[in-house]
C-alpha cells in the first residue's frame, strides 16, 4: 500500500487537492486549486514545499472532474514532486461529499454505499453530482486505492429534533428525507478541535458561534463540543446568502420570479436534474445578482464601488448579526468564542470589524491592529479580542477541509 493520503474538495467552481504523508498528524507536501471553471479561463495555484505558483491555463476545463484530472495527471507527471508517481503511492482518497443524508460519519466507498449515495444525488444533485464523478473516476482510473467520502452533513447528525424538523407534512416529510441536515461539518469540526486546543478546553466544554464564511456561507452554534443549530437546511441554499445563493427567502418568492420556476432548467442534464427554481436560487442570485461580481474582496472595501456593493455588505452583516442573536440566546449566553473562518471570514478585515462593532451589547470588542494583521500563513488560530474576559473572545481559525479529512483517515487506521 502507498504512503500517502490524496484528499479532494470539489465545489462547482473550485477544486482543492492536497497530498499529505500519512502520518499523525498529516503533514502536506503538495496543494493544488484550479478554480474559475464556471468563468474561464481557470487558473492554477500549485505549492510544493516552500514553492508557490499561479498560472492561467490554457487547456479547456469544464467541469470539476476535468480539474481534478488535469490535477491529479499534473502532480504525478511533476519530477519534483516524485514521491506521487502513480497509484501505487497512494494509501487512500478522501472526497468531501457535501450530502450525506442520514450518515453519521466518513464511509468507505464499495458498490454498495456507492450505490447509496447515488441515491441522494437527487437531493443535492448541484453538491454531490461533481463530488461522485470524481469518485467514480478515481475508482477506474486507481483502482487499487480506496477512496473514503466525508460528509459536510455529518458533524450535524446531533441537530434536536425540533431543530431539524420542518413544520410540514410529516409523513411526507420522512418518506421524502425532508428535515434540515446541515453543512460545512468537516470544516466546523476542524473549527471545533483548532478553538478547544487553543483555548485550552477540552471539546466537550466549548461552546462557540462558528461561522464558515465562503462562497457558501453558514453558522453553526456549538455547544458542549456539538451542533445545536446552523443556518443551512435540506441544502446548502438556506441561511446566509453566498456568492451565487439567495440564502433565506420566502419560499414563495420564486413562484411570483418565474411561472417556469417547477421545469427543468436549461443547465441540466441526463445525468443531473436541477429545477429552474433551484438554478436560479443557487446560481444566479446572492452577491453576484446584487452586484455582479462573486469576488467578495470587490465588495467588502473601505469605499463601496457602489450603492449595490453597500447593500450587498450590509445584507450580509444583517444576516448574520441576526444569527448571532439567535444563537447567543439558545447557547445561553455562555459562548467562549465568536470564530471566523472560511475566505471571507479569514480575510476581510472589514466584515469583522463591522460585526464586532455592531454587537458591543454582547461584551464583544476587538483589537483593531490584531484584526487589520489577520494570521500569519501557519497561524490556525488567531485571537484579536480587545478585553478577554468581559464578553466571547472573537477568534480567526483558518480552517482547512482536506486536513480535517486526511487527519480522521489516518486516526482511523491507527
Ligand atoms: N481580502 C478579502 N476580503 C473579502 N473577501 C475575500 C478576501 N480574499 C478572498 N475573499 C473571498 O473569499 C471567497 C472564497 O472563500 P473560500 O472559503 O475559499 O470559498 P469556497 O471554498 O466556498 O470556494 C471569495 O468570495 C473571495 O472573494
Ligand atoms: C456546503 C457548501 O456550501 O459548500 P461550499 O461553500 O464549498 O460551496
Ligand atoms: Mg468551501
Amino acid at each position: 500500500m502507498g504512503k500517502y493520503i490524496l484528499a479532494v474538495n470539489a465545489g462547482s467552481s473550485s477544486v482543492k487537492v492536497t497530498f499529505y504523508t500519512f502520518e499523525n498528524p498529516p503533514q502536506a507536501i503538495a496543494d493544488a486549486q484550479v478554480s474559475g471553471i464556471t468563468a474561464p479561463p481557470p487558473t492554477l495555484k500549485y505549492q510544493r514545499g516552500p514553492v508557490k505558483m499561479k498560472e492561467e491555463l490554457k487547456e479547456k476545463l469544464n467541469t470539476p472532474q476535468d480539474a481534478f484530472n488535469y490535477i491529479l495527471h499534473r502532480c504525478f507527471n511533476d519530477p519534483e514532486l516524485s514521491e506521487v508517481a502513480s497509484d501505487r503511492d497512494l494509501a487512500y482518497i478522501c472526497h468531501r461529499v457535501v450530502h450525506g443524508g442520514d450518515y453519521h460519519e466518513a464511509v468507505k466507498i464499495n458498490d454498495e454505499t456507492l450505490h447509496h449515495l447515488e441515491a441522494l444525488e437527487d437531493l443535492a444533485p448541484l453538491h454531490n453530482f461533481s463530488a461522485l464523478e470524481i469518485v467514480r473516476l478515481c475508482r477506474k482510473e486507481l483502482p487499487s486505492v480506496t477512496s473514503i467520502t466525508y460528509f459536510d452533513s455529518a458533524f450535524h447528525q446531533t441537530l434536536p429534533d425540533y431543530v431539524r424538523t420542518y413544520p410540514i407534512n410529516q409523513e411526507i416529510a420522512k418518506a421524502n428525507g425532508l428535515r434540515k441536515y446541515g453543512f460545512h461539518g468537516i470544516s466546523y469540526s476542524f473549527i471545533l478541535r483548532s478553538v478547544a486546543q487553543f483555548l485550552g478546553k477540552p471539546q466537550d466544554q466549548t461552546n462557540i458561534i462558528a461561522m464558515h464564511i465562503g462562497s457558501g456561507a453558514s453558522m453553526c452554534a456549538i455547544k458542549e463540543g456539538k451542533s445545536i443549530d446552523t443556518t443551512m437546511g435540506l441544502t446548502p441554499l438556506a441561511g446566509l446568502p453566498g456568492a451565487t445563493r439567495s440564502g433565506d427567502i420566502d419560499s414563495s418568492l420564486v413562484f411570483h420570479y418565474t411561472s417556469e420556476a417547477g421545469k427543468l432548467s436549461p443547465g441540466s442534464t441526463k445525468e443531473m436534474h436541477i429545477s429552474t427554481a433551484e438554478e436560479i436560487l443557487n446560481k444566479q442570485s446572492g452577491w453576484k445578482a446584487l452586484t455582479g461580481t462573486t469576488d467578495f474582496s470587490k465588495i467588502a472595501v473601505e469605499k463601496f464601488p457602489s450603492e449595490a456593493h453597500k447593500l450587498a455588505f450590509d445584507i450580509l452583516v444583517d444576516r448574520m448579526l441576526g444569527y448571532i442573536g439567535n444563537y447567543y440566546v439558545k447557547l445561553g449566553g455562555q459562548v467562549d468564542a465568536l470564530v471566523l473562518a472560511g475566505g471571507i471570514g479569514e480575510k476581510s478585515a472589514l466584515l469583522r470589524r463591522t460585526l464586532a462593532e455592531k454587537c458591543q451589547c454582547l461584551g464583544i470588542a476587538i483589537n483593531a491592529e490584531a484584526n487589520e494583521k489577520g494570521p500569519e500563513d501557519k497561524e490556525t488560530v488567531k485571537d484579536i479580542s480587545q478585553d478577554a474576559g468581559k464578553g466571547p473572545r472573537v477568534l480567526i481559525c483558518q480552517t482547512n477541509e482536506q486536513f480535517e479529512m486526511a487527519y480522521h483517515t489516518v486516526k482511523s487506521q491507527l
